[in-house]
C-alpha cells in the first residue's frame, strides 16, 4: 500500500473549527455546488439528489431518498451509494467554512441496512482543522432525524484551490462550467476566503 495512512483522529495541536462570519444562517438550503454533480445536481438523473441545510455550529444536516436506481441488493442501498451521502453530506460543510475542501479520506460504518424508498437524515460535522486538513464526522439516520444510526463517517478532507477543478477537471466540462455564470459565483463564494 502506498500514499499516506494517517489516522482520522486529529493531531494533538488541531484547531477548533470556525463559522465562518458570511456562512449560511442554520436551516438555509445550501443549494447545489455543482448541477451535474452525482451527490446533490439537479441535472444528475440518477444522481442522490441531497438538499443539505446549513446547521448550528460548524455543521450541516441532508436528506437523502433512496431510489430504486441506488440499489446493491435487491431493495436495499448500495454502499457505495451510502457512502456518497455521507461524502456529499460532509462536502457541504465548505460552505460554513468558506474553504473549498475534497475527501482525502472516508471511513464509513454500515450499521443497519437502508431499504429503497427510505428517508435517509444525515448530519455532519467539522471536529477539527490542522492546516489544509479538515477532520469530521456524520451520521445517516433512518425514520426520522432522531432514528437509528444506519450509517456514519469519519472523514478528512482537505483544503484545495479553485485550480484543482481546473488543472485535473476534463476539458469539455471545465470549459462548460467556466461559461455558466452560476458557476462562477459558486467559485467566487469560496475565493473571498482569506
Ligand atoms: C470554474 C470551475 C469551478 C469548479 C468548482 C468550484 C467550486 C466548487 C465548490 C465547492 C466544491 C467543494 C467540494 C465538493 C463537495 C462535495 C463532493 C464530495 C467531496 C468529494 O467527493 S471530493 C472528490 C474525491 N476526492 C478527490 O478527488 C481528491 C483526490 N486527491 C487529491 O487531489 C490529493 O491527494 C489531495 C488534494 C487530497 C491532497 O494532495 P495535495 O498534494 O494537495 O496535499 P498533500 O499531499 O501535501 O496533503 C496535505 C496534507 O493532507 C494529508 N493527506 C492528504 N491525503 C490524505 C489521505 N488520503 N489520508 C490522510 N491524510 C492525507 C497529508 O498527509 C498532508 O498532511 P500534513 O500537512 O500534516 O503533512
Amino acid at each position: 500500500m502506498s500514499g499516506p495512512t494517517t489516522s482520522l483522529t486529529p493531531p494533538a495541536d488541531a484547531r477548533r473549527p470556525v463559522r465562518h462570519p458570511d456562512a449560511p444562517a442554520p436551516g438555509e438550503l445550501l443549494g447545489s455546488h455543482y448541477d451535474r454533480c452525482f451527490g446533490c445536481g439537479g441535472e444528475q438523473p440518477h444522481g442522490l439528489h441531497l438538499e443539505t441545510r446549513a446547521g448550528e455550529g460548524v455543521g450541516v444536516t441532508a436528506v437523502f431518498t433512496v431510489k430504486e436506481a441506488h440499489q446493491g441488493a435487491p431493495g436495499l442501498a448500495h454502499g457505495g451509494v451510502l457512502a456518497t451521502a455521507l461524502d456529499e453530506t460532509l462536502g457541504g460543510l465548505s460552505w460554513l467554512l468558506r474553504t473549498i475542501a475534497v475527501t482525502g479520506r472516508l471511513e464509513t460504518d454500515y450499521v443497519r441496512p437502508v431499504p429503497v424508498g427510505t428517508e435517509l437524515h444525515l448530519a455532519a460535522e467539522v471536529t477539527a482543522v490542522h492546516g489544509r486538513k479538515i477532520y469530521g464526522t456524520a451520521t445517516g439516520r433512518i425514520g426520522g432525524p432522531d432514528g437509528p444510526v444506519a450509517v456514519r463517517a469519519a472523514a478528512l478532507f482537505v483544503e484545495v484551490k479553485v485550480d484543482h477543478f481546473i488543472e485535473n477537471g476534463r476539458d469539455e466540462e471545465i470549459r462548460s462550467a467556466m461559461s455558466d455564470p452560476d458557476q462562477i459565483k459558486v467559485a467566487r463564494a469560496f475565493e473571498v476566503n482569506p
